[in-house]
């Protein structure tokens, strides 16, 4: 008998998540702590956990983008020491791990860590060397996770070349990838092309922020100047493709394909979607009208990301949750879509295959059967 789709159950499946951001996961109760260690916790909206959870949820679901991102200053205004880095990284190990993730990528950016007088390497092996701890005490508990990190450059700033030596100086240390982030409007993928086009020549993998809060021509330039291997968000791919009726079979049995569209799922480009954030800044109008369930159903290589578990209250399984419960979801497109994720991840192809073949597959295999 298949177990019930639930939290409890969903819970216990094996996940993977690509788009997880450091300074988003923080629990409220490690940043008042933090705060408190360095005389900030006067400028938090409050010194209540639970509070402090509320406010950020709620600031962070404007409809845009920009005062979304607005939310990130008291995270990262607590993550400027070596000890603050460490126990962020290592309880946001030890999270996924109680939500049963079994593999994750989690971006932060090094360049907004240094005020308070870390290099960027500094910063770099604090976080390292927290998640370690993490992953450590994961396995204590029983439970399995792999962390690989992706160094993220601010697309407003000027320091992605540098970030992108840091990513590759630390290739063999735990960093798989690189990314940029931030506000999307203004900033085109293109002003940070020699990054990219530097990680081309090293054969480095990376992901670029596209598609979220600005549409096709950003997601073109990512994917037809840049060179991402994958996309941050990408929901506006949805712009590129036409479909007429109500119902999602009729939008699945009449969809017609723009050119840029097509490539994307020729391709096989991932799309890290996010879907409670997405509603949040405005990308979706809501969970159900969130574009994942066409592409998934249009077979475009998607994926379910939690983006920032504080400002949206979310987990992996709060996430997939939510999908299973409108689009009516099974086990097996639970499945389908964390073996897309794992075969989307920048970790080699034989370390994705063996978290495959011996925890995903048999993990979903006693949950639905
Ligand atoms: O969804 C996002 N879009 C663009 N930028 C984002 C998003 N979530 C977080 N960021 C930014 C804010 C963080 O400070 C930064 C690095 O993690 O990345
Ligand atoms: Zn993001």
């Amino acid at each position: 008998m298949p177990a019930e789709l639930n939290p409890t159950t969903i819970r216990t499946a094996p996940k993977v998540v690509l788009h997880d951001h450091l300074d988003g996961g923080l629990r409220p109760q490690t940043i008042i702590d933090l705060a408190r260690s360095i005389d900030y916790d006067d400028q938090l909206p409050s010194t209540d956990a639970e509070e402090l959870g509320q406010w950020f949820i709620e600031s962070a679901s404007s409809g845009s983008l920009v005062r979304y991102l607005e939310t990130f200053d008291h995270t990262v205004a607590v993550m400027q020491t070596r000890e603050g880095l460490h126990r962020v990284a290592s309880e946001c190990a030890q999270d996924l791990a109680d939500d049963g993730v079994v593999y994750a990528e989690i971006r932060w950016a090094p360049e907004q860590h240094v005020a308070g007088g870390l290099s960027l390497s500094e910063a770099v092996d604090a976080t390292l060397e927290g998640f370690a701890h993490g992953v450590q005490a994961a396995s204590e508990k029983g439970q399995q996770i792999r962390i690989g990190t992706l160094a993220t450059a601010m697309r407003h700033a000027a320091r992605s070349r540098e970030i992108a030596e840091l990513a590759v100086a630390y290739r063999d240390r735990g960093v798989v990838g690189f990314d940029i982030a931030g506000a999307e409007a203004g900033f085109p993928p293109t002003r940070h092309l020699d990054a990219f086009e530097y990680l081309r020549r090293e054969n480095f993998h990376f992901t670029i922020h596209a598609g979220e809060a600005f549409g096709l021509p950003s997601i073109w330039e990512a994917i037809q100047w840049c060179g991402a291997d994958r996309l941050g968000h990408g929901v506006r791919i949805i712009d590129d493709l036409s479909s007429s009726g109500g119902t999602l079979e009729e939008r699945v049995s009449s969809a017609q394909l723009g050119r840029l569209a097509q490539y994307v799922r020729d391709k096989r480009i991932p799309l890290e979607m996010c879907p409670s954030s997405n509603v949040q800044t405005g990308a979706a109008t809501s969970i159900a009208a969130h574009p994942i369930g066409l592409l998934r159903r249009l077979h475009f290589r998607v994926t379910v990301n939690t983006d920032n578990r504080l400002m949206s209250g979310t987990t992996m399984t709060r996430e997939m949750g939510l999908l299973a419960e409108v689009f009516d979801y099974s086990w097996s497109d639970l499945q389908w879509l964390t073996v897309n994720a794992m075969k989307s991840a920048f970790i080699p192809f034989d370390d994705r295959l063996a978290i495959i073949n011996s925890q995903i597959k048999p993990g979903y295999t006693a949950l639905s059967v």
